[in-house]
């Protein structure tokens, strides 16, 4: 029998909420719009669980949408912000960290020799587009269909998460000539990639790797290496947006898990390790065009940030060998349950290292056009139905749930069972 969720206190907040800020929240996907349902205020969370305002307590697979690769509230990281802090909280000024960071960045990350902090994956992602086009002396972008990049003008057209989440096509107030210069193809379609690589000249090949925006869509057997030789073809870099990918997927990302290596990197969430940092990397040579080494403009008041910074090399320092078997089996065991939960109902599981998405679909979701063929009323009765159950997904079907170091065996049982009666609720 259907069970509903005590949550008078978050319907109080979010009155309010409306009344200033738009929709109630500071970015969309909160909303809990597409599955027809208010958002719940969250007053705490600790590891893998979340507590609302209402004091619902929730096994999390939202944290914070990738950055809480640890969950939430890790003792070590909280001590490596707090130690930060108590030193003062920015200068516009270098610090140790931040070499410390880029050096680790760089150890882990194949194809990055030097990076560039920034506050938000948008403004890195913005900025890797900046130095490919000043590099290249094109404009072009090649980018795919449900693909998201952050809200940047240039990318919004047919951009995955939020967007996808909403049914926009694109948003107003992007000028024309914004997104005149970005073609998009589908992804993992190869005809369609070679047909744009000879019809334009590319400053950019822009991807995710596993793009996780319109769920989570794993490339073809050899479709990156295509990507790869494509772009280097056609005199366009290659940059991959690792920004859910990384330092996730495996300890250098996609790339390491692929061994294809893009030309820039753009990360972000874990680097960070919950608190804003971003950034965009790659060779020295390809680098040093940004300012002040070169002429690429390209700054941040808190860029950088030393709490950020903390956050985000404890993080990392923390995500050893064992740290990335553990979470392989730990999404194995979640997406295997999933799969048993959802028996012979038509649901596809999809997943790798981290990520994971149920999608309600007959067939497997390769790209934008199968993600959005997908059962989305469905999906949407689902999501409520788990959180009437205690679980947090995220409340969108162009998502991806983010299994994390701090989910126990115990919190996957509670998940699976949930799973289970919320599908004989729905399907
Ligand atoms: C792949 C990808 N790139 C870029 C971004 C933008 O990052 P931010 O939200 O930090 O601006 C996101 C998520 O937001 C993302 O998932
Ligand atoms: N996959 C969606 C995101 O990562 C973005 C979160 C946000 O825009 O708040």
């Amino acid at each position: 029998m259907a069970i509903s969720l005590r949550d008078t206190k978050s319907v109080d907040h979010y009155a309010r909420a409306l009344q200033y800020l738009p929709g109630g929240v500071n970015s969309p996907v909160r909303a809990m719009r597409s599955i027809d349902r208010t958002p719940l205020f969250v007053d705490r969370a600790e590891g893998a669980e979340l507590v609302d305002v209402d004091g619902n307590r929730f096994v999390d697979y939202v944290c914070s949408w990738g950055p809480l690769i640890h969950g939430h509230a890790h003792p070590e990281i909280l001590a490596a912000v707090q130690a930060a802090a108590v030193k003062g909280t920015t200068f516009g000024a270098p610090t140790v960290g931040e070499v410390d960071l880029a050096e680790e960045v760089g150890r882990r990350v194949p194809s990055v020799e030097m990076l560039r902090m920034t506050s938000s994956g948008t403004e890195a992602a913005m900025s890797a587009i900046r130095l490919a086009r000043a590099a290249t002396g094109r404009e072009k972008l090649l980018k795919f269909a449900g693909a998201y990049h952050g809200h940047l003008d240039g990318l919004l057209a047919e951009a995955g998460s939020g967007l996808a989440t909403a049914g926009l096509p694109a948003s107003p107030g992007v000028p024309q000539g914004a997104t005149a210069q970005t073609i998009i193809v589908p992804w993992n379609d190869g005809e369609a990639v070679v047909r744009a690589t000879e019809e334009h000249e590319f400053a950019a090949v822009l991807a995710e790797p596993y793009p996780a925006n319109m769920g989570l869509t794993p490339p073809h057997e050899g479709f990156l290496e295509l990507l790869r030789d494509r772009a280097t073809q056609n005199g366009a870099l290659l940059v991959f947006d690792e920004v859910i990918s990384g330092f996730r997927v495996a300890r250098g990302g996609a790339q390491e898990l692929t061994g294809v290596l893009p030309d820039i990197t753009v990360m972000g969430k874990v680097i960070g390790g919950g608190l804003p940092a971003a950034a965009y990397g790659g060779s020295r040579e390809l680098l040093q065009r940004i300012a002040p080494a070169g002429d690429v403009y390209q700054a941040g008041t808190l860029s950088g940030n030393p709490l950020a910074v903390a956050a985000g090399l404890q993080t990392l320092r923390m995500l050893d060998d064992g740290a990335y078997l553990k979470l392989r089996s730990t999404t194995d065991r979640l997406a295997a349950g999933l799969r048993e939960a959802a028996g012979d109902r038509p649901v596809q599981v999809q997943s790798t290292c981290g990520l994971v998405t149920v999608f309600f679909s007959e067939e497997p979701v390769t790209d934008y056009e199968s993600a959005k063929a997908c059962d989305l009323a469905a999906h949407a009765a689902w999501c409520r139905e788990l959180l009437a159950r205690g679980i947090y997904p995220p409340p969108s079907q162009f998502e991806a749930w983010f299994p994390s170091l701090a989910h126990t065996p115990e919190h996957l049982d509670r998940t699976l069972e949930a799973a289970a009666a919320a599908f004989a609720e729905v399907l």
